[in-house]
């Protein structure tokens, strides 16, 4: 039975898809957007700065969509800003903003996540990791003690490093981690931990310890991201010291802020969440195996990327015909051997007949067009070299072992594509697969 809907001959050029310019499949894909997914705070400043540091983002990552979402106190809460970009975009990247690795970081921003989720099944959200202590980060620490220290030599100075206590182990045990980086990169006389909740020792435990030990010149650096409550209580605890031990001087540095520094470490989280959803999204490429034994291929381009490509077209035992006015020195010697046909011009409309396979590889955009339009009308699969999305195949990164291809494709990364085949391939050598 033949279908009437369907046309007898085949289309001519002239009736070709080309995608509208709003059909999706026309544009490349935007990138995802970012949602920054902050604490929030009741003090006006902190939200401010939380506010002022989006900003800052927004200016390292052009085009990128940045939203601010929050745990609780200040609006909009992450699932309401995730929900919100997912409503027009198909995937999103999640940067927790906490410095460490604390119930917010484990439940409340993956909870958040899965209830964003629930309403866009489809969509794809990367959670990056935590912001840590990137070096970005301990040298915005060190310009703060700095700052609190101004004429105090690093080297009579002692510093209480003050972090916000948790009934995560690690989380706390990082915090003490920092303060050891601190002092082996800043040459203080001391640098100590101390926690204002949960955990011990607390600030007046550290204080006391300082000032029985004969300190007398102390900075305190409260490391957290904004003004909040817990910086107050940080500066409250250091003035009650300081009523009861006059002849000590205690400074109390500035919270990291809205900084440069930080809005780089969130764009870099963000970078690499970005490269995730894109892998989770894989290669909008359908990845086929072609067994071209015996049947023609037609190169058009007898240059650089020809030559890497048509050996392997010989290996799966295509019958190979190159046309290009001049030929790369390996191919002429294929040539010379008649492993190849060589038609030693310029490429022809009708070069392409009997074609199963043709590759657009010359150097000429014009030509190359031309090659794609007429392998279009015959329906035939054509990679152009020049310009991936205007042709109708692409050419994957492959290897072989020990009976086996392994291919790998990007999204117009090939230099990626050809890293990850070559892991590939060690794997499949060194486990023996
Ligand atoms: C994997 C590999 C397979 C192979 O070729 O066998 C491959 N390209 C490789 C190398 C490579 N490609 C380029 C450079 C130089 C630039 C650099 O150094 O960065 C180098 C390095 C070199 O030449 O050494 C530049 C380049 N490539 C494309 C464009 C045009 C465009 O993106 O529009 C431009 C810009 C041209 C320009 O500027 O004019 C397009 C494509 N290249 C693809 C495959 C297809 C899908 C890949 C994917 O997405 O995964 C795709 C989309 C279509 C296609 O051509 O089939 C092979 C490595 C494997 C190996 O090492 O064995
Ligand atoms: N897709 C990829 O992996 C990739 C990698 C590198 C470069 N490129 C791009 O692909 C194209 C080819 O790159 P290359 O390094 O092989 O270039 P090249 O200069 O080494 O080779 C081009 C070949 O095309 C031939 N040619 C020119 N006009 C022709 C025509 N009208 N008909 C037939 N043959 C013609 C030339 O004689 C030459 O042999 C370039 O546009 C380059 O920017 C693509």
């Amino acid at each position: 039975m033949i279908d009437p809907a369907l046309p007898l001959a085949s289309a001519g050029p002239e009736d070709r898809h080309v995608p509208a310019p709003d059909d999706p499949a026309a544009v490349p894909p935007s990138p995802p957007p970012l949602i920054i997914a902050g604490h929030g705070t009741r003090v006006n400043s902190g939200a401010e700065a939380a506010y002022e540091l989006v900003d800052r983002v927004r200016g390292l990552l052009p085009g990128v969509r940045v939203e601010a979402g929050f745990v609780e106190l200040t609006p909009p809460t992450i699932d309401e800003a995730l929900g919100a970009v997912l409503a027009d975009s198909p995937a999103a990247v999640v940067v927790p903003l906490m410095l460490g690795t604390g119930g917010h970081v484990r439940e409340d921003i993956p909870e958040a996540i899965d209830q964003a989720k629930a309403l866009h099944t489809s969509a794809t959200v990367v959670r990056t990791r935590h912001l840590g202590s990137p070096r970005q980060l301990i040298e915005a620490v060190h310009e703060r003690i700095a700052q609190a220290r101004g004429d105090w030599p690093a080297e009579e100075t002692d510093v209480l490093m003050v972090g916000r206590g948790c009934s995560v182990t690690e989380a706390n045990a990082d915090h003490v981690r920092l303060s050891r980086v601190i002092f082996e990169s800043g040459g203080y006389h001391q640098v100590l931990s101390g926690f204002i909740q949960v955990v011990r020792p607390s600030v007046p435990d550290i204080l006391n310890q300082y000032y029985a030990s004969g300190s007398r010149r102390i900075v305190v650096m409260p490391h957290f991201l904004f003004t909040g409550r817990l910086d107050e209580w940080v500066r409250g605890h250091v003035a009650r010291f300081q009523d009861a031990h006059p002849d000590a001087e205690v400074r109390v540095a500035d919270v990291i802020g809205p900084c440069d520094q930080l809005a780089q470490v969130v764009a870099q989280r963000y970078k690499e969440g970005a490269l995730r959803a894109r892998t989770t999204m894989g290669s909008p490429a359908y990845l086929a195996g072609l067994l071209l034994k015996g049947r023609k291929v037609v190169v058009v381009g007898g240059g650089c990327v020809a030559r890497r490509r048509v050996p392997k077209l010989l290996e799966a035992g295509a019958r190979v015909h190159v046309i290009s006015p001049e030929l790369h020195k390996s191919l002429l010697a294929l040539a010379e051997a008649g492993a190849i046909t060589w038609h030693a011009r310029d490429y022809r409309p009708h070069d392409l007949h009997d074609a199963w396979y043709v590759l657009a590889l010359t150097d000429s955009a014009e030509a190359n067009a031309a090659i794609v339009d007429e392998a279009e009308s015959r329906h035939t699969f054509c990679v152009r070299a020049d310009n991936a999305e205007a042709g109708s195949a692409w050419t994957p990164a492959t290897g072989d072992t020990a009976g086996v291809t392994v291919a790998a494709i990007t999204s117009h990364d090939p230099l990626r594509a050809r890293a990850i085949r070559n892991r590939f391939l060690e794997i499949v050598s060194e486990e023996g697969l």
